[in-house]
Formats: C-alpha cells, structure tokens, sequence
C-alpha cells in the first residue's frame, strides 16, 4: 500500500530545502564549464532506441541524490510493487490500477481479488484480433453488403484523446481505413464529420468506460438515429456499431449486441486505457501487429520502471526532475514540445495525463496540502511554437521547464526538412540553456560594421540569460514500439511524482461537480422562464441566453 507521508516533513526535504539555497543561483552554463563530462552523466539510453538527454537542468548530482533520497522516504519502491501487484492503491475508488496488466506480454499472472487479469486480457486482445482482421480485410459487411471504410470512434477524455493521439502518431503505418474521432458535445463535430462519411461503409465505435458521458451517450445516440434513417432497420446497429466498455447493462441499454462489445474494467484508468479495448480503433487503424509493439514498448519501460535502479530509472529521473522545478524554484508549467507533426496531439493527451491524474490539493490523509502538486501542461509541435510562444520561455519572466522530443529517422525525408527541422531541436535547447551575454551580442554588431552609437540602446534587448531547463528525447524512430515506450516513460514520471506529493493519482473527482451542475441547469433551459436559482451572474447569463436564442 501506499504510504501517507507528507513529503514537507521527510528528511531529505529540508535537505532539499538548504541546497536548494545553496545553488539556486548556479547557472547551467557553469555546471557544464566545471565538468566536461556532465552530459555524458546525465544522460540515459533505453534499448538504444531513446536517448534522454537531462544534463541542461539547474541541478548537480548531489540535487539528485537527494530527490532520490525524498523519493525513497516517500516510498517509492514499494508504491511501485503495489501498483504492479495488483493493490487497491486507487483507494478512493477502491480500485486496481493495472494498465501495466493490458501490455503485459511476458503474460505472468496478476492477481486481482484472487483472479488473474490476464486471461481476461488476452481474451479481449484476441477478440480485437480477429475483429480487426474482418473489419480491415473487408470480410464483414455493412447493412448494404459493401464492406467497411471509414471508422468513427465515439468518446471523450481518456476515451478519445489516448487513441487520437496515437493513430495521429503512427499515420506512417496506417491502412486503408479512414479514422474519424468525436468527443464534443458540441453537435458542430459529430455534424462536420457525418458529412464526411456514408453510413452503408462506416463503423461506429462507442468508447466509454461508464457508458453513462453524457457527451459519448448523446453522440452515440445522434449517429444511430443518422444510420438508422439510410439504413431503416434496426438490425443495421450491429453491423455498424460496437461498444468499448466496462458496462455490460448500459452497453445493452443502448441497443449494442453484447457480442459486439469489447470488455475492460475497473482497474483500467481512462486516462490510461488506449492499451485496453479502447485502443480498437489503433488497431483498426494501423493492424494488430502494430498495435502488439505499441504494448510491446510500453511493457518494456514497465520492466524498466519496476527493476531499474532508482538513479538510472528514466521515469524516476524525470519526475524528480519536475518536482525540483515545480516544488523549489516554483514552476507552474511545463511544456512538452515535439518536433514531429506526427506527435501534434501529444501535449493534449498528457494534459489529461497528467492534470487528471495529480491535479488534488488533498493529500492521502484527506488533508489539504501546504505544498504545490501537479504542474500545467501544455505544447504544441516544433517548429510552430517557436513562432508563437517561445519569446516568453527565452525572454519572459517565468521559468517553464520543456520536454524536447524529436526523432532521428524522419518517416518523410523531403529534401532538407528534417535536417532544418532537427538543427532547430538542437538549436533551442542550446539557446534555452546558454542564452547569448551582452559581449556577445556587442561583438555581433561590431562585425556586422555597426556603429556603437547607432546600437546600444538595443543592446540589452537581444541579450538572452539563459538558464532555462530543458530535457531532450532524441528517439531513433517513431515507432510503433518507441512510442509505446515514451507514452510509458510519461504515464510512470506521473505515477512517481504523486506518490512523492502524496495524493491519489488515479481518481478524477474534480471533474464531477462542473457534470453536476450541468445536469440541474439543462432542464431549465427547456422553456422560456426567467432563471432565479443560482448566483446573480449564473442566473443573468441564463437569461441572456433565453432571450437570444
Ligand atoms: O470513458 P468514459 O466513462 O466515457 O469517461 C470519459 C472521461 O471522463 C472522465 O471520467 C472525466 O472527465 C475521464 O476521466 C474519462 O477519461
């Protein structure tokens, strides 16, 4: 189980607390000049497919021993057994937290309540199988004979941005079938993309673990009754409409054949479930044998996080990393930046990831924190963000730590792109870390021919300080198996870091009251009456709202 120790009060905190003192002020630049091996230290390779390069952090060996020393107090080593044993660890939802168990390929049993998941699991990956290969090779027919081309895959949060992100990344390796994603509410999505498909060849997903998203339900719902007008027979639902649940009751509710449901379950987080049944539409979208090396990868980062030591454990190492800048040097955020198109719905995907998950200012004894939890997350791809915000993270007054992550083989070497969009990925980080002085910036006029008196009021204005961290994933491919592997290395760094700030990482209760609130206002929108049951703003902004409509 996991322990409730509020990290403030270990040890190595205080520790932490001194050094921190001592070098704050020390400069990236002066910790490569004191030791030309430093990035040769801090630096780790996994499977010679992933270089994580950490060495243009603020921070020296003895900062990570003692991050390590924190780690260790908090319980680390035996939070990650318990997660890997099968424990209840998500304990207010009396849960299993087992994504581990869904890529889980080496196939030893994981007990949960005296039951090993696995069978389970392998059931449910062979049935995907075998689905899949009909769907794909054109064997299983819609209600007109012809056979399937498009596919809408229907969910929201965990059941959506997990598989979006992940067909987006791996296009390279994509078939014939068209990939549609729905999530919004917002009836504008679901309209834009039935206008783009034919209900005789397309094939509805409905991704939901509780089968009860208002969201997914009312989609679902809307895209039935647009089948069901061509189709103009019930019987057409099973040919176009499969279910990705935990809920057998509200799947057959909805009128989707239990047989064409594929199952997961409770100790499957949403956040974390694009390796479960959710992730149909990956393996529709690029085969199941590519989907097996997406788990491949992530199981190899799982064999990694539980049996590495602590001070060569990339996701350890990462989340230490994050702490140091979130809970000493204050950081608010952090910027995941890839520099691979393919990736441009990376950053989105760990928003969920990672606000979700340790986004609680209640701590494991249910007592409000006295210290900062998780960061905001945010990104886009390179090079685009360094047209658009990038000023601030060289220039700005906040300091936000950046994941860079690029690829060395580019899926599409067009001319020159990769190697003016890689000489950018290398350029950054160097700029973000050593700035450029004034000399610098004085000598560079000097040999342009400037004259001293026309330049030196902008002097002060093109001088770059520096000092901003940043980690960088140099990854051989984009695979299949690297980006199962870097998706596991993010989802471990925050299992890690909420184990240290001791909250619960895997419920999401902040999300409820907003769906709460909703769900009492939406019928007082059903008729013109003037509102008077909330505050004065609610109440004013509903009324608005009636008398434009
Ligand atoms: O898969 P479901 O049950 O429809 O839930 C969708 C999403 O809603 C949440 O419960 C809350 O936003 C997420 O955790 C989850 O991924």
């Amino acid at each position: 189980m996991l322990k409730t120790i509020n990290p403030t009060q270990t040890a190595a905190w205080k520790s932490l607390q001194s050094h921190f003192e001592q070098v704050k002020d020390t400069t990236i630049k002066s910790l490569f000049a004191d030791d030309p091996k430093r990035a040769e230290k801090f630096s780790l390779t996994f499977e010679d497919q992933i270089l994580l390069d950490y060495s243009k952090n603020r921070l020296t060996q003895q900062t990570l021993d003692t991050l390590q020393a924190l780690a260790k107090e908090c319980g680390l080593a035996d939070a990650i057994k318990s997660m890997f044993h099968g424990e209840k660890i998500n304990r207010t939802e009396d849960r299993a937290v087992l994504h581990i168990a869904l890529r889980n390929l080496s196939n030893t049993p994981i007990y949960v309540d005296g039951k090993n998941v696995m069978d389970d699991v392998n059931a449910v990956l062979a049935k995907m199988e075998s689905f899949s290969q009909r769907i794909i090779s054109g064997e299983w027919k819609g209600y007109s004979g012809k056979a399937i081309t498009d596919v809408v895959n229907i969910g929201i949060g965990g059941s959506d941005l997990g598989p979006f992100m992940v067909t987006e990344a791996l296009r390279p390796y994509k078939n014939h079938l068209t990939m549609h994603f729905v999530s919004n509410i917002d009836g504008t999505q679901m309209v834009e993309t039935l206008k783009k498909v034919n209900p005789e060849t397309t094939l509805f997903l409905v991704a939901s673990k509780t089968f009860t998203t208002q969201e997914t339900m009312t989609n679902a719902q809307s895209a039935r009754d647009w089948l069901l007008k061509s189709a103009k027979d019930d019987k057409a639902v099973a040919k176009h409409f499969v279910a990705l649940s935990t809920n057998t009751k509200e799947v057959e509710k909805f009128g989707i054949d239990t047989a064409n449901m594929f199952e997961f379950w409770d100790w499957v987080g949403g956040r974390y479930s694009l390796w479960s049944a959710i992730g149909l539409s990956i393996v529709l979208s690029i085969g199941f044998d590519n989907f097996k090396q997406l788990l491949a990868g992530a199981h190899s980062v799982d064999q990694h996080f539980a049996h590495t030591a602590p001070e060569k454990n990339i996701p350890v190492i990462l989340a230490l990393i994050n702490l140091w800048y979130n809970n000493f040097f204050d950081a608010q955020t952090e910027a995941i930046l890839p520099y691979d198109q393919y990736l441009h719905r990376f950053a989105a995907y760990f928003q969920q990831g990672n606000m979700e998950s340790n986004g609680k200012y209640v701590d494991r004894n249910g007592h409000k924190v006295d210290y900062s939890t998780g960061p905001v997350i945010w990104g886009e791809p390179g090079t685009n963000g360094q047209h658009a915000f990038y000023q601030l993270i060289h220039q700005g007054t906040k300091l936000i730590p950046c994941d860079f992550i690029a690829p060395a083989i580019s899926h599409n070497p067009l001319g020159d792109h990769h190697e003016k969009l890689l000489s950018n990925f290398f350029a950054q980080t160097e700029a973000l870390a050593f700035g450029k002085t004034k000399q610098d910036v004085e000598q560079e006029f000097l040999a342009a021919g400037k004259k001293w008196e026309d330049v030196k009021d902008v002097v002060p204005f093109k001088v770059f300080e520096g000092n901003r961290p940043t980690n960088s994933f140099l990854v051989k491919e984009m695979t299949p198996y690297t980006l199962g592997a870097l998706i596991a290395i993010y989802e471990h760094k925050i299992f890690t870091q909420g184990v240290i700030w001791n909250i619960f990482s895997f419920d999401q209760w902040g999300v409820e009251l907003g769906k709460q609130l909703a769900g009492r206002i939406l019928p007082e929108l059903e008729n013109d009456e003037s509102i008077h049951s909330h505050d004065v703003s609610t109440n004013r902004l509903i009324n608005q709202y009636k008398t434009w409509r």
